[in-house]
């Protein structure tokens, strides 16, 4: 008997786009998978099931990616998310889908860069011995959300760290004289977002106490970075029946 194993066969939704791009190329070039649907807006997704596609990879947008997903698990495929705006309530939902498919995996990941991931443990490390703090999140202009995936993210992990030490709400004594001059409010902390030409996907996460700040940043330069964490999720997810939000449990 021979120990090939036949590669996995993927199909990306979001293809066209700027990540999906990105995806394709590198599902492309690796030898243990197999690049078999390419589909975005207007295309169908029975393109995927037809083409036999075992894992689907979602980078598309927050008001299509709940109808893509619930399409993937009732159709048993498993997925790998990238795209933004999931809450509670949805990851909930996709929870009930998959207790009536419980072979299916579902990968639900805000930032597949293994830097980002290393920066949202370490400002939930960090939180319990800071009185204050804030995200700056930093994005390219065409981003369609905000704040983005990855600081409402990280606001929850220090809102839950500072819960469990005992921390009080940040000291703020200011009254905003306009509208959003403090950012947006996330279980407690403030996240500040920027958009700028010439920027691709950046946060700072600012840490204050008596007399010391400490400022964790991290910087995607370009969107190869994200590709290695796609591709670990792509690879790993068919061992991972359930949901699985974020990268950590795969690292
Ligand atoms: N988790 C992560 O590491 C990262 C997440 N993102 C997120 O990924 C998402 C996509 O980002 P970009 O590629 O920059 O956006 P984009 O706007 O360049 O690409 C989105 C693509 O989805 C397509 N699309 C829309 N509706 C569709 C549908 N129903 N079926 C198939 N395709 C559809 C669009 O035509 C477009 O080509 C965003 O939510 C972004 O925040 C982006 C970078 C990294
Ligand atoms: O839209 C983007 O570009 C990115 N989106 C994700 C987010 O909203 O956190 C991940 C990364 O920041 C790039």
């Amino acid at each position: 008997m021979s120990d090939v194993r036949e590669p996995v066969r993927v199909g990306v939704l979001g293809a066209r786009g700027r990540m999906g791009v990105e995806v394709c190329k590198a599902v492309d070039a690796a030898d243990d998978l197999e690049l078999v649907a390419m589909i975005d807006q207007g295309d169908g997704l029975f393109a995927a099931s037809d083409a036999g596609a075992e894992v689907i990879v979602d980078f598309t947008t927050p008001d299509v990616v709940m109808d893509n997903l619930h399409w993937c698990v009732e159709q048993g495929i498993s997925a790998v998310v990238g795209t933004t705006g999931f809450s509670e309530q949805r990851l909930d939902r996709i929870r009930g889908w998959l207790s009536h498919k419980p072979e299916v995996g579902v990968v639900v990941a805000p930032n597949f860069g293994i830097g980002a991931v290393l920066m949202m443990q370490f400002a939930a490390k960090a939180a319990r011995h800071f009185e204050s703090v804030e995200i700056i999140e930093l994005h390219h202009p065409r981003k369609v959300d905000a704040p983005s995936g990855t600081a409402t993210h990280t606001a929850r992990l220090i809102a839950a760290a500072r819960a469990e030490a005992g921390l009080g709400p940040v000291p703020d004594a200011t009254k905003d004289e306009v509208d959003g001059a403090r950012g947006a409010d996330i279980d407690g902390v403030r996240v500040h977002a920027v958009r700028s030409t010439g920027l691709i996907a950046h946060q700072e996460v600012l840490f204050g106490t008596l007399g010391e700040t400490l400022t964790i940043r991290h910087d995607s330069l370009d969107r190869a970075s994200f590709m290695p964490g796609v591709l670990l999720a792509v690879r790993e997810i068919r061992n991972r029946p359930g949901l699985t939000v974020g990268l950590d449990a795969l690292l």
